[in-house]
């Protein structure tokens, strides 16, 4: 029996991994759960899978949500809740599926405790790959990824020796601007942005796919997970989103994981791994997808995408300063203060302002995401 803590479990990557523990109750079970706001969801998850502890964001929430829940399961709160929930001394596997950078301390706890991790949130690599990575080494633990794309290759690399890879492709589906001209990007909504055609996600990571941030923080994700410089890892356009990525080796053989676009595969591939075990979901039915396509991914249509590769590439505290002023654009477009295309001017303005940091340390990195948050937060598109 896997002992399993869900970091961010009323989310979309939180509520698709208890659904793969509803097929699994003879292989799962669910020791803690953390969550933000949402403390109705998060009650009735507690029933369904009674935890030992859940977290809320806040003490009032925790008051609040206490006597609602089983006798046998604890509420805290805040940060030191959601650290609580990740080295709980059961778990043996945690999922990190808050969204933002808000899930790096918990991840690094998770770590440091010695959990092996079912990582969703790459804000984490993103904004401090270089700290997660090391720690994980240091402490022989396992970081698997559940991002489809990341997933896919981590699929298509068993058994394979690093040296052979000549190079990984992430797959993009475009999401919901893919058919826009930049012209008609002037004048988007939130709703329109919030439509991705292919997947249903959280609001964030939504939005990241209509800038093709989400590809760009994808290529950094890749850097640090497969240990990868950036001219072997490519990105194209494949807008059926069902081949999830692939990896070239020397001999030019190319291998891809395809199937539906559903997140409880990579999930229960992350939990379950390294068996395979079977999952309620739709087949992938060939006849029916009929055609898939594949176009280059242009840089100056999606700027994101360059700015990743230059924060990538240049490291330090720069890909953090990306990360930072992306997550308070991408809010601030959702609360209606900017229109779409700032969000990537406020990336920009960050990015050309910050001095970077080599080889930055935890302390380094707070300050560049708090030095980049403040910059996004007062930025004033023309
Ligand atoms: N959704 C998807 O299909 C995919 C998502 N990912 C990545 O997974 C991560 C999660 O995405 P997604 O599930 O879509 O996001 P959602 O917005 O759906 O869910 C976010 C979760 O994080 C919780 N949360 C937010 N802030 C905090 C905090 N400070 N402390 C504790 N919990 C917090 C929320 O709680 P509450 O709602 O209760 O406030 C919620 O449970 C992101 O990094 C995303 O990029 C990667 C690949 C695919
Ligand atoms: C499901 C998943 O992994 C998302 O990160 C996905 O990649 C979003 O799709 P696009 O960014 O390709 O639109
Ligand atoms: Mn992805």
């Amino acid at each position: 029996m896997r002992k399993i803590a869900i970091l961010g479990s009323t989310g979309s990557i939180g509520t698709q991994a208890l659904d793969v523990i509803r097929q699994h109750p003879e292989q799962f079970s669910v020791v803690a759960l953390a969550a933000g706001k949402n403390i109705d969801l998060l009650t009735e998850q507690a029933h369904e899978f009674q935890p030992q502890l859940v977290s809320v964001a806040t003490k009032e929430l925790a008051e609040k949500i206490q006597h609602q829940l089983p006798l046998n399961t604890k509420a805290v709160w805040g940060e030191e809740g959601a650290l609580a929930a990740a080295t709980h001394p059961d778990a043996d596997f945690v999922i990190s599926a808050i969204v933002g950078s808000a899930g790096l301390l918990p991840t690094l706890a998770a770590i440091e405790a010695g959990k092996a991790i079912g990582l969703a949130n790459k804000e984490t690599l993103v904004t401090a790959g270089h700290i997660v990575m090391r720690k994980a080494k240091e402490h022989d633990v396992s970081v698997i990824p559940i991002d489809s794309e990341h997933s896919a290759i981590f699929q298509c690399l068993q058994g394979e020796d690093k040296s052979a890879i000549r190079r990984l492709i992430i797959t993009a589906s475009g999401g919901s601007f893919r058919d826009l001209t930049r012209e008609q990007l002037a004048d988007v909504t939130v709703k329109e942005a919030l439509a991705h055609p292919n997947w249903s996600m959280g609001a964030k990571v939504t939005i990241d796919s209509a800038t093709m941030m989400n590809k760009g923080l994808e290529v950094i994700e890749a850097h640090w997970l497969f240990d990868l410089p950036y001219n072997k890892i490519d990105t194209i356009l494949h807008k059926e989103s069902i081949i999830h990525s692939m990896v070239e080796f020397t001999d030019r053989a190319v291998m891809a994981q395809l199937g539906t676009p559903d997140m409880r595969t990579p999930i229960q591939y992350a939990m379950a791994y390294p068996k395979r075990i079977p999952l309620e979901t739709e087949p992938l039915d060939l006849m029916k997808v009929s055609q898939l396509h594949f176009t280059a991914l242009d840089f100056k249509r999606y700027p994101c995408l360059a700015f990743a590769y230059e924060a990538g590439q240049k490291g330090g505290t720069l890909p953090t300063v990306l990360n930072g002023a992306n997550e308070v654009a991408v809010a601030r477009f959702l609360r209606g203060d900017i229109p779409f295309l700032a969000i990537e001017d406020t990336i920009a303005h960050a990015m050309a302002k910050h001095k970077v940091v080599e080889n930055p340390g935890l302390e380094d990195i707070f300050e560049a995401d708090r030095w980049a948050r403040q910059i996004a937060e007062k930025y004033q598109p023309a």
